[in-house]
């Protein structure tokens, strides 16, 4: 299949100003996304969905948080000796502690972070910024002596004042070499807009690769980390399924989706984010809701008329992108909103055919069933109607023969 068959582009990009992408993802899954409330991952599903972002090209894992536990660190440590092509990350507070834990575990990049927005520093640290900053300079300097690479994150940068978040890049990246800084929209407070602002503001007068890391409170994390994106981000934050504190981060699989769909950016194995999804679902116990894009149970599902018959002379009438692009399946269900010209199409394809009469009958059935008993109509239900319907017309048939002699 031809990738311009694949999905429908979205030409009005073409009219819209911005730098050209320059990306990778950071997946996160194995952290923020085990922060998801009730979630733990055991070492082998924390290898499998590594193995697995690995596969689809993401370039950089962050494997976990190794001081959690022993444990923790053991799984990190494993993860960053599996010899994946993906760079392997992990979290660490601005303490020496977490430092040595995270040399411990061989990872390719450490990611110090602090917050320096008032209501984290009063409440939270109970310490001044310019102590914070102190402080996560000394354990940046510890990192880097000890051959660390090094990521700067400043947790709850959407609530800091911007001349500090400016300050404090600019200090670290002038007296150490960190390989990112790092914007995180900690409670999801941002909107695309105020992103676009804020990557852009920091963008203008920082040398060092930005990273986005956005929460999904309001429901804008993919928006917003796209957003950033086009304003000059480097690294995109991603977890599977959105999974992630509270209301999650910004889905990989609507990430992945979106950068090819909407900025030709096809890198990525977009196949593998069905089952991947569906592991990641598994493992955590976090099934996406059903209308989820890209991987719900309704992402590919239709049921109404005019949708469906328009769909059997061409899916992308109907879907922005083929389901095998994510290594999904369509799904055609009859229901209340199933019209003639879909119910002749399904039955067909499972090898049924009917005079129109008969379709007609049918529908009516099916109509009156599903309005009944609020559900679409399986299979099994389909081919006993068709049968009791062919039943029926033959007994109308031959009670017209009888009455015409
Ligand atoms: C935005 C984010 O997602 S941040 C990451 C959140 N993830 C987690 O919290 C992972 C799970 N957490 C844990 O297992 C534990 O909280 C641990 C192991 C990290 C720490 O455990 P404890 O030592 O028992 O500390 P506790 O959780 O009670 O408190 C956190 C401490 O870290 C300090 N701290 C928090 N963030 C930072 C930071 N970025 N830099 C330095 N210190 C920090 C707090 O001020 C507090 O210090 P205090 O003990 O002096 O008051
Ligand atoms: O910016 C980062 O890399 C991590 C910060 C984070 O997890 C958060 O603030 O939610």
């Amino acid at each position: 299949m031809l990738e311009s068959e694949q999905y429908s582009r979205n030409y009005l990009m073409d009219f819209i100003q911005y730098r050209p992408l320059d990306i990778e993802i950071c997946d996160v899954t194995l952290r923020d996304g085990e922060q998801t409330p009730g979630v733990a991952f055991t070492k082998e599903q924390k290898l499998a969905i590594a193995s697995e972002l690995d596969s689809m090209g993401i370039e950089v894992i962050e494997a976990g948080f190794p001081v959690v536990s022993e444990n923790e660190k053991e799984i990190v440590k494993e993860i960053a000796n599996q010899g994946f092509k993906s760079r392997i990350c992990c979290l660490s507070r601005a303490v020496k502690g977490d430092v040595d834990a995270a040399l411990e575990c061989d990872v390719d990049i450490v990611s110090i972070f602090i917050a320096m927005s008032d209501l984290h520093l009063k409440y939270k640290y109970h310490r001044s910024f310019e102590e914070m900053l102190h402080c996560a300079k000394e354990t940046i300097e510890y990192a880097t002596d000890h051959g660390l690479k090094v990521r700067f994150a400043a947790e709850d940068s959407s609530r800091t004042p911007i001349e500090r978040l400016k300050q404090a890049f600019k200090e670290v990246e002038t007296e150490y070499k960190v390989q990112y800084v790092s914007l995180a929209d900690t409670v999801g407070i941002l909107n695309p807009t105020t992103t676009h602002y804020l990557v852009s503001e920091i963008f203008k007068e920082i040398n060092t690769p930005i990273c986005i890391h956005c929460h999904d409170d309001l429901g804008m994390a993919t928006a917003n980390t796209l957003a950033a994106a086009e304003a000059g981000a480097k690294q995109l934050h991603t977890t599977v399924n959105a999974i992630g504190e509270r209301a999650g981060n910004a889905a990989l699989e609507e990430i992945l989706v979106a950068l090819r769909v909407q900025y030709g950016i096809d890198r990525y194995d977009t196949t593998r984010l069905t089952a991947l999804s569906r592991m990641v679902s598994e493992y955590s116990g976090v099934i996406p809701a059903v209308n989820k894009a890209v991987v719900g149970q309704n992402a590919f599902t239709h049921e109404s008329g005019i949708h469906v018959a328009a769909i059997l002379e061409e899916p992308r009438t109907y879907e922005l992108f083929l389901p095998e692009m994510v290594g999904g399946k369509r799904n055609l269900i009859i229901g209340k909103h199933t019209g003639k010209k879909a119910l002749k199409g399904i039955i067909n394809s499972i090898g049924f055919c009917l005079e129109r009469e008969e379709l007609c009958a049918l529908i009516e059935k099916v109509k009156v069933c599903t309005e009944e008993k609020r559900k679409s109509i399986s299979r099994d239900q389909l081919e006993r109607m068709i049968t009791q319907v062919k039943q029926e017309m033959k007994t109308k048939e031959k009670g017209e023969e009888k009455l015409s002699i």
